[in-house]
């Protein structure tokens, strides 16, 4: 098949949001996975949780963990003061090229720098290679296995401070059983869950708030 479905959600994209208007791409993605194909944007629910997070957090440095088509991206970049910095992760190269239209057509660019591979490749190179003082707020929404490994690695690498906010999503559905039994038995976090809807749907899922306690 020519089209994929990040591409036909940046063909609907192009043609029903406002060039510069992220608030115009966000709605137009959650119309589109919403009548006419369903797609794992973390959607409008949960993404009311993640806009007050982000808003409380207020963050300087955001990483990202799968970027899909950028919805996430594009709501957490849209909150972001102009000095805000935010880097994204995604292995997909493909999804990563339409995830780079969607945040230019959303006018974020100075503020989003896309990366493509593995998180497990990319965490450690960070610090070094953005000049990655440390982050202030992490969202995790890539393979569900990946999120206990990687918040490992963002430990050790010394990219997590006193206070910084990760993050995750479904950890309910799909699921990410050894992330949140590592992340509520560890006195380094302090954890917080928020129910909701996995998107577009009437299935229960959620997000995990957890604060690192240094
Ligand atoms: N390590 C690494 N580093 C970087 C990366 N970039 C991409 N990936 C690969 C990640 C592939 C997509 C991850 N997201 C999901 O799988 C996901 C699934 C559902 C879902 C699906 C079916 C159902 F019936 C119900 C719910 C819903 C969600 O909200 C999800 O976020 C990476 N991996
Ligand atoms: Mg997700």
């Amino acid at each position: 098949t020519r089209t994929s479905k990040p591409k036909r959600i940046l063909a609907y994209v192009e043609k029903h949001a406002v060039p510069g208007d992220a608030e115009s791409v966000v709605n137009a993605i959650d119309a589109y996975c919403s009548r006419v194909e369903w797609a794992m944007n973390v959607g409008s629910d949960k993404g009311k949780i993640l806009d007050r997070v982000v808003s409380e957090t207020d963050p300087d440095t955001v990483l990202e963990l799968g970027t899909y088509c950028g919805y996430s991206t594009v709501r957490i970049g849209r909150l972001l003061r102009p000095e805000a910095r935010l880097v994204t992760i995604e292995m997909n190269p493909d999804n990563a090229k339409i995830a780079k239209q969607i945040i230019a057509l959303a006018g974020l660019n100075s503020k989003i720098e896309m990366l493509v591979g593995s998180s497990s490749d990319l965490i450690p190179q960070l610090k070094k290679k953005l000049d990655m003082k440390t982050l202030d707020l992490v969202f995790l929404d890539h393979w569900k296995i990946f999120y206990l490994p990687d918040t490992r690695c963002l430990e050790e690498t010394g990219l997590l401070h006193k206070g910084t906010v990760l993050l995750a999503d479904n950890v309910v559905c799909p699921g990410t059983p050894e992330y949140l039994k590592y992340i509520r038995n560890s006195s380094r976090y302090r954890s917080e869950y928020f129910p909701s809807r996995l998107e577009y749907l009437q299935v229960e899922d959620g997000l995990e708030k957890s604060v690192f306690l240094g």
